[in-house]
């Protein structure tokens, strides 16, 4: 399973500075939509620069125009896109179209939909690199949130997949086991004192 950092950063110069902490102990460098909104496209750019050996994915979320906002994406650096699973799937299909165009990859999150597994075999069809089983920050923090259901849910739909959601040192082994091929971990590496030692201890509870 691989490790994806994601930076919920707000300035291109800290999200510069945390990957460069954490970048030894992680497979994918996901820039957060904040700071893609924060900074625009160029702080795509700047870790690509920073980090060319690293997969950097612009969490875009983008829900209509895919072909053209994917594309601007992969123009600034990105090897991997995120697109809604609300969006279209001419909408999908399009951000695919441009992926397959410059070689790389278009994500599709899950964030809000009810039925996840259903939706995770309807757009894994249109060609997308994997599917992200996301629960966001503000579902994260509603009471009751269990990331179970989120990994029992990826689990069920027999497609490559991530895991986004709260994943932490407590998680991280369950997520394994469910078979996801990318943990997401956001707060868990970004807030810790220490992020490269929270990024490396996720890095050594894999199996
Ligand atoms: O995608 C995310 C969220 O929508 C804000 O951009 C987070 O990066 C994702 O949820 C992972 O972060 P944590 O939940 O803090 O691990």
């Amino acid at each position: 399973m691989k490790i994806q950092v994601a930076i919920d950063l707000l300035s291109t110069a800290e999200a510069l500075q945390l990957a460069g902490k954490v970048a030894p102990y992680v497979d994918i460098i996901e820039l957060g939509t904040p700071l893609i909104k924060a900074e625009g496209l160029s702080v795509i750019t700047a870790i690509k620069q920073a980090h060319p050996d690293k997969t950097v994915f612009a969490d875009m979320k983008t829900m209509d125009a895919g072909e053209l906002e994917a594309d601007i994406a992969f123009a600034a650096g990105a090897d991997l896109v995120s697109i809604l699973g609300a969006a279209d799937n001419s909408t999908i299909a399009g951000a695919v179209k441009a992926a397959t165009e410059r070689g790389k990859g278009i994500v599709v999150d899950l964030i809000g939909i009810a039925d996840k597994p259903a939706r995770a075999r309807e757009v894994a069809a249109l060609g997308v690199q994997f599917v992200e089983f996301h629960a966001g920050l503000d579902e994260q923090a509603q009471p009751g949130y269990d990331l179970d259901v989120l990994l029992s849910a990826g689990t069920a739909s027999q497609v490559p997949f991530s895991v986004a959601g709260g994943v932490s040192i407590s998680t991280i082994a369950n997520v394994q086991k469910s078979g996801a091929q990318v943990a997401v971990a956001g707060g868990a590496i970004y807030s810790a004192a220490d992020p490269a030692q929270a990024a490396k201890e996720l890095q050594a509870a894999l199996v």
